[in-house]
């Protein structure tokens, strides 16, 4: 749906897009993951064709729609018919309430009244804003604001949903909220692109994210995979307290040994059945075995140092 190729994206001397490839497949739920200034808004502009990178290549469904520079104007056209958009910071026009937003929106568009109206029925009552579709919006907390950006970015029925930090500046029940919009709109076939620098956002609700950090993509797995690679190489890190002294022989993990009979071991691997058989087989007692593993935010911030 979207594959970016070795994009560079310079704003004067800074180089805020620095080779950047990543893709995104039909049917995925993306989360673009990355600290603040990362560049996660310049790879959307870029995408959408709002900001013209220097060099690299952007196709879309299978198009190209960028290359080195030069947009290929009709192609994008005919994909951004098939996408939907939230920008980071988008504006809602205060004094109009839901219905009228995407009534009008909807004109834009070219969709005809009656379609409209019910298009924007059901993205109402599917977002919960029906009972408040003829409030102005001027007066809405920010969950419901994203609410009414997400209809907007639907109101087309597209194929694509592009979404640039959507659940920023909700409180917990308003991102478990979004997370599930988001999986009904998944179940429902469309493929979900979406920032965010939050670990917890993308978190559950995305089969692959892609992690990007001073404009370069430094990974993109699915969660279980960026979590199982990076124990990996942090490795596992296990207290163990045994009754009496206990010899490692030929194991090559690294053993701190805090008191005679206390050690903390770091291993590539969970190794505590192999731990349980060397001190059974020394006589010995395990009063104390933890294994300790990072959260998946530790494990993100320790990334983003790492390749920062
Ligand atoms: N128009 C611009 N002119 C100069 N520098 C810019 C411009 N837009 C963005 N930048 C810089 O480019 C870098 C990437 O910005 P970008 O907005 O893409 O980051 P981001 O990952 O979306 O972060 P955030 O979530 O904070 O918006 C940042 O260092 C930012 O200061």
């Amino acid at each position: 749906m979207i594959e970016i190729k070795n994009l560079v994206k310079m704003y004067g001397q800074f180089k805020a897009l620095d080779d950047l490839t990543l893709t995104v497949k039909e049917g995925q739920v993306y989360g673009f993951l990355g600290p603040n200034g990362a560049g996660k808004s310049t790879t959307i502009l870029s995408t959408l064709g709002l900001i013209r990178p220097q060099k690299g290549v952007v196709s879309l469904f299978g198009e190209e729609v960028l290359r080195d520079g030069k947009f290929n104007e009709g192609q994008l056209v005919k994909a951004k018919a098939r996408i939907g958009y939230m920008p980071e910071h988008a504006t809602l026009w205060d004094f109009l309430t839901p219905l009228q937003t995407l009534d009008i929106l909807g004109e834009s568009f070219g969709i005809p009244k009656n379609e409209r109206l019910k298009r924007a029925r059901e993205l109402l009552e599917m977002l919960n804003l029906w009972e408040v579709r003829d409030r102005k919006i001027g007066k809405f907390s920010k969950g419901m604001r994203q609410r009414v950006l997400l209809a907007q970015a639907l109101i087309n029925d597209p194929e694509l949903l592009i979404l640039d930090e959507p659940m920023t500046g909700l409180d917990p029940k308003g991102i478990a909220e979004f997370k599930d919009i988001i999986r009904e709109q998944s179940k429902a076939g469309k493929t979900v692109f979406f920032s965010s620098h939050i670990l917890a956002h993308v978190e559950e609700v995305c089969d692959t994210v892609g992690v990007i950090v001073r404009g370069k993509l430094r990974v993109e797995d699915s969660i279980d995979n960026i979590k199982r690679e990076f124990l990996k190489r942090a490795g596992y890190l296990i207290l163990l307290e045994t009754d009496r002294p206990v010899e490692f022989k030929d194991v090559d993990w690294e053993i701190e040994r805090v008191s005679p009979t206390k050690y903390k071991i770091k291993a590539p691997e969970d190794v505590r059945a192999q731990i349980n058989e060397i001190v059974w087989s020394q006589g010995a007692k395990i009063l104390q075995l933890m294994v300790r593993v990072p959260s998946l935010e530790e494990i993100f911030l320790k990334m983003v140092e790492e390749e920062g």
